[in-house]
């Protein structure tokens, strides 16, 4: 599904006014409808619900909202925000029909001094202040009306947005004036910020409502932002053929471990082996070979004479190389992996230390040849990035640039990991869950993706498909072991339940 930014979504709203066609009051009166339906499936008429409504057409759905559930018999007291004596026109009809109707138990419009009503557990607090019109952070009577709303006891359920978050960009606040909901209902596509970490808090359990916006302007209007469609991954599915034999289904080469470390590298190597790649190589300091080939008897190890990586090697009979999982940080280790990247000629996938060293030599990020593949984790980007970032759209729009710059593909690792094209777009992962948040995890996603370089995928379907099969696969193990005693293992234990998946 594409995600639209809020000046993308106003247009939508207008093509499908204009070619539905629908009166603009209409549409309103459908959203009202799906928002009233959600409230009733989730609490019944015994909860008193209180409505903050405000001036655009966030607060129209709201004040529409509050008349259908008027109509089905819940006590609905209202509060519309008409502070500069401007209502958008939608809203403006909709306070005329609450009034007419005269159903809601209480409908107060305040233009000056605001008497906040009690808020108790019992309430049910509709925020229908501001949407996805909201042009700057909330400041003065709204700001203490959200911190009123925050402090209470009550359930809140926010439309379309939680009031004071924008769609896209948030920057920290030192005290922020969002509304924190338990529910929030959006319309019809979420938003962007809905997708990054720093804005979780505010928005409780997300739910998408069907409010039939053009299809065709969806699939048709070009967006930056995008989620995978599971559907779309399954087409990907390169198919066996009957005659393979393992030297042509790819040979992936992982150059990873160090003294103590050997565990990133036989990770990475097993996850490498599940994902299909005909041969699997590990180069490994000598220190790890026998615990490596105990623990991967199918991979072939290579041996670097130090305890670490210190020499780059040739590698014209791979179509793939992974570098990075626990490779450590000497000096020679970094020389290493830069002469590496320059006679390498296959796809390559950059993580973890291999990320680190890269951001501790600021200047070489630059002199990265074309094409690199890269999986930080939000704080292997920030040092990559090597500048502050302030918020996670900050870091979001900052690794687009450097994908578009670098010509690299760039996963940005996360509940929703997004990949950057160096065509400017970006993919949300949809799969995955909080119990992968645990050591090896990555390492695992860098053997998922290295295999299927090796097996013939694009750069920019293997990291698809990787991030999709990661993410399918620490679900099916968390299913098994639960979230909290997930661990990197699981994940690869759980690869070959998710390639079934894919093939079904
Ligand atoms: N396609 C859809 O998703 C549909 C969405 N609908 C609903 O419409 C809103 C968006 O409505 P809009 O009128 O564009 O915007 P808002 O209601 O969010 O807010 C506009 C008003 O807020 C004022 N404003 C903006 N920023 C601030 C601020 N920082 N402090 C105070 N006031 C602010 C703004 O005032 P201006 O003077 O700047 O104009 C407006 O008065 C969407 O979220 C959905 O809920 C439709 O119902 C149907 C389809
Ligand atoms: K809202």
């Amino acid at each position: 599904m594409k995600i639209l930014t809020g000046a993308q979504i106003r247009e939508l709203d207008k093509y499908t006014i204009e070619h539905e066609p629908i009166a603009s009051i209409d549409l309103m009166e459908r959203s009202a409808r799906a928002i009233c339906n959600a409230i009733c499936e989730q609490w019944t008429q015994s909860t008193p619900i209180v409505v903050f409504a405000g001036p655009g057409n966030n607060g129209g759905d709201a004040l529409a909202m509050s008349r259908m559930l008027a109509e089905k018999g819940y006590v609905v007291d209202v509060f519309l925000f008409n502070i500069h004596n401007h209502l958008s026109e939608e809203c403006a009809k909709n306070r005329d029909r609450i009034i007419g109707e005269g159903l809601v138990r209480k409908f107060t419009e305040i233009t000056a001094n605001f008497e906040p009503p009690q808020l108790t557990e019992k309430t049910l607090v509709v925020d229908g202040l501001f949407g996805s019109g909201l042009k700057e952070p909330l400041t003065g009577g709204f700001a203490s009306l959200v911190k009123y709303i925050n402090q209470s006891p009550s359930q809140v359920v926010s439309i379309d947005i939680p009031s004071g978050l924008m769609t896209e960009s948030n920057r920290p606040q030192e005290e922020p004036a969002v509304v924190k909901a338990n529910v929030t209902l959006t319309l019809h596509i979420k938003k962007l910020a809905m997708f990054f970490a720093d804005c979780q808090q505010y928005l409780g359990e997300v739910r998408t409502l069907d409010i039939r916006l053009s299809k065709y302007f969806i699939d048709t209007f070009p967006s930056l932002y995008d989620t995978i469609e599971t559907s779309y991954i399954k087409s990907l599915m390169l198919k066996r053929d009957d005659f393979a034999h393992k030297g042509s289904m790819g040979n992936a080469l992982l150059i990873a471990g160090s003294r103590g470390m050997a565990g990133a590298a036989i990770l990475a190597s097993k996850a490498c082996m599940r994902s299909g790649a005909g041969k699997v190589t590990a180069l490994t300091p000598h220190c790890n070979l026998n615990i490596m080939q105990m623990a991967v008897p199918e991979a072939i190890c290579l041996v670097d004479r130090e305890n670490y990586y210190s020499e780059a090697i040739d590698t014209d009979c791979y179509q793939a190389v992974g570098i990075g999982p626990g490779l450590g940080k000497e000096e020679s280790t970094a020389l290493a992996l830069m002469s590496q990247l320059q006679q390498t000629n296959c796809p390559i996938v950059l993580d973890a230390d291999a990320l680190n060293m890269l951001g501790a030599h600021g200047s070489w990020v630059q002199q990265l040849p074309n094409n690199m593949i890269m999986t930080p984790h939000p704080r292997e980007f920030d040092r990559l990035a090597g500048r502050r970032i302030t918020s996670d759209y900050d870091r979001l729009t900052f690794a687009r640039d450097m994908a578009r710059d670098l010509c690299a593909y760039i996963i940005l690792k996360g509940h929703y990991s997004a990949l950057c094209l160096p065509d400017g777009g970006v993919v949300f992962n949809t799969t995955g869950n909080s119990g992968m948040a645990t050591a090896g995890s990555g390492d695992v996603l860098t053997g998922i993706i290295t295999a299927l370089l090796a097996r013939g995928y694009s750069r920019k379907n293997a990291c698809l498909m990787g991030m999709y099969l990661h993410g399918m696969a620490g679900d099916i193990a968390a299913k098994r072991v639960g979230k909290e005693s997930l661990i990197a293992s699981d994940i690869i234990d759980s690869l070959p339940e998710a390639f079934k998946n894919l093939e079904k």
